[in-house]
């Protein structure tokens, strides 16, 4: 009688007994033996792996917190200058993670002919496409993606680091893609925590010393038109030093006016709402270079700690579609700049055209500015600039568009290639239904008559401000400010006191005690009054001998540059400095 034995298939495997079984099946067949062996080897590997990133992945979640913060957030400028903060930081545990086989590969074949290992892939529909719908056929038809959506790529960079902040370590990681100008894309910040709380309180740190930075400073941006997914962003450019609105040299009456304007402005937001009109004030600020339109721009920005946004419009890169986006991405209360308004762009191409043509109806239709005023500081205007004689001009004395008739301000053929922006484009950025609203836009230019009248329009640029010569006051003044005692930097001139108003912006800034004393430049005390009352009697005479619509205050500031700390010099020598022409070289001392 056979016994039949049964007996349960052992579940327990060791490695041993695995090779056993192996010899056992494929003893006769060393090379199977050692296949075996090696699909063995794979399998153990594999699980090692897969146990260890569960393990990972079950701390990654369970334990650490992370958080990414793109470019486009306003938080991300926070942490980028809360991490400059820390370079130290930066430069202990900054390490490039480019991956091995991507440097290598990069190294064999240079960029564009091997693709990275490691890449950021983005799609855009190319600018200008119109969005294609179901009556042009299946949109999921995968033949159209092609023509219908761009791909970008890029190697990508890692910075990493790690900043302890309240008792935490923040590890950051900052991907950046090389090669490129506008590199930062986003960070990303992990730590051991289980409470949001205190991502927030990092948060809430890094945008109290941003703002305690720029608050000291003058945030200046201009628009990412390089990098292709980026293009029609703001990029944070620099924090300047504010500018005192006392450093700018014009009539006391129209820096009251811009001063008062602004705030009113500023400060009326449901006035507007009200009456159904958008929150916008236009400004445009034509006249000689180095007069002062881009001074009275930051100072105004300084004393209402406003940001300000750059667009140079006749930038390459920059279309309809950008600048739109660029406009609409404005924060409520800042300050837009259109510098150089009126060079390259579309604004001349079609002040060149026949008003016919120019497929915008406001501009057949342009009503008169709110406002205009006489040159700013009263002087004989520029020959390209219009002369008014009154407080308030009539339109039939504002400029003109004069370049259909006189050749020599029409604009040549690379002036008009450069820029993609369209007069149409420009004025709905400024005031079509997604304009942004609040922001207060300043357009400068030195050739006024190349303008578009229809720029004009209430709503575009309100306000017409030309800046010429400077005057005699303004000559006075600039002496005073540039000789000034140091210590006395600040002290308001006497206008600035009884204005009172001008002094919001130096708080913190001023030390008002006109006793304080200080040493002058041949080393004796002396009371800073005393002083000052020098300073302006030298002012005086320095003013006497001012040649009327001859020179700008820029002309003027570079003359006594020359002679810094020498107000005496600067008068001496200013009659035959004038009657020699102005020159520019080095003034050589007898
Ligand atoms: N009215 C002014 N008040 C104070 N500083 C002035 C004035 N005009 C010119 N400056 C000085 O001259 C230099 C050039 O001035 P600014 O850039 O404001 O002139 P601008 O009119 O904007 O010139 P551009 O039209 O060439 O841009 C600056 O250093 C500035 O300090």
């Amino acid at each position: 009688m056979s016994k039949i034995k049964i007996s349960r298939p052992k579940t327990s495997i060791s490695l041993g007994r695995l090779q056993g079984e192996a010899r056992r099946y494929f003893g006769s067949n060393p090379i199977l033996l050692e296949a075996g062996k090696v699909v063995l080897a794979a399998v153990m590997v594999e699980v090692t792996r897969r146990v260890t990133s569960s393990i990972n992945n079950a701390i990654n979640q369970g334990l650490i917190l992370r958080a990414t913060i793109p470019s486009s957030d306003p938080a991300y400028d926070w942490l980028i200058h809360f991490i400059r903060q820390h370079t130290s930081a930066l430069s202990k545990s900054t390490k490039d993670s480019i991956p091995f086989w991507t440097d290598y590969l990069e190294a064999m074949y240079p960029t564009g002919r091997y693709p990275p290992k490691e890449m950021i892939i983005r799609s855009k529909l190319p600018t200008n496409a119109p969005l294609k719908t179901e009556e042009h056929g299946d949109p999921n038809d995968p033949s159209r993606a092609k023509d219908e959506v761009e791909l970008f790529t890029l190697p990508t960079k890692t910075i990493n680091m790690d900043i302890p902040f309240e008792g935490h370590t923040f590890h950051f990681v900052l991907e950046t893609n090389s090669g490129q100008k506008e590199r930062n894309l986003k960070i990303s910040v992990s730590s051991f925590s289980r409470s949001r709380e205190i991502f927030h309180s990092l948060i809430y740190h890094s945008r109290t010393l941003y703002l305690a930075k720029s608050h000291s400073r003058l945030s200046i941006y201009i628009p990412r038109l390089t990098t292709h997914w980026w293009v029609g962003s703001w990029n944070l450019t620099s924090f300047k030093p504010i500018r005192p609105w006392e450093s700018v040299f014009l009539p006391q009456s129209v820096k009251d006016g811009v001063l008062r304007d602004t705030r009113e402005f500023l400060e009326n937001k449901q006035f507007y709402q009200d009456r159904g009109l958008p929150w916008r004030r236009g400004w445009l600020l034509y006249g000689l270079p180095g007069t002062g339109k881009t001074s009275l721009i930051t100072a105004l920005a300084s004393h209402f700690k406003l940001g300000v946004y750059i667009v140079n419009v006749g930038a390459k890169g920059l279309d309809d579609e950008v600048l739109m986006k660029l406009v609409m991405d404005c924060p409520k209360k800042c300050i837009l700049l259109f510098e150089d308004i009126s060079l390259d762009t579309a604004l001349i191409k079609l002040a060149a055209q026949d008003p016919d043509d120019r497929g915008d109806t406001d501009s057949k239709d342009v009503l008169p500015p709110i406002q205009t005023r006489k040159p700013v500081n009263g002087n004989t205007t520029s020959s390209d600039v219009p002369t008014s004689s009154d407080e308030l001009t009539s339109d039939a004395n504002k400029p003109q568009d004069a370049s259909s008739t006189n050749p020599e301000i029409a604009p040549t053929k690379e002036e008009s290639n450069r820029s993609s922006v369209t007069l149409s484009g420009l004025l709905n950025a400024i005031d079509g239904l997604a304009a942004s609203e609040g922001r207060i836009l300043f357009c400068t230019t030195n050739h006024v008559r190349r303008i578009d009248p229809a720029l004009s329009r209430p709503g575009r640029c309100d306000v017409w401000l030309e800046f010429t010569y400077a005057t005699t006051d303004q000559a006075h003044e600039l002496f005073k400010f540039f000789y000034q005692p140091d210590s006395a930097e600040a002290l308001p001139s006497p206008n600035a006191v009884t204005l009172g108003n001008t002094m919001e912006n130096l708080d913190g800034l001023l030390d008002t005690s006109f006793e304080k004393n200080v040493f002058t430049d041949n080393g004796t005390e002396k009371n800073v009054q005393e002083n000052l009352e020098d300073i302006d009697k030298s002012a005086k005479e320095f003013a006497s001998l001012f040649p009327k619509d001859r020179l700008t205050i820029s002309s003027l500031q570079s003359y006594l540059m020359h002679f810094k700390n020498q107000p005496e010099k600067a008068i001496g020598y200013f009659t035959t400095w004038v009657e020699e022409g102005c020159k520019y070289t080095f003034i050589q001392e007898d």
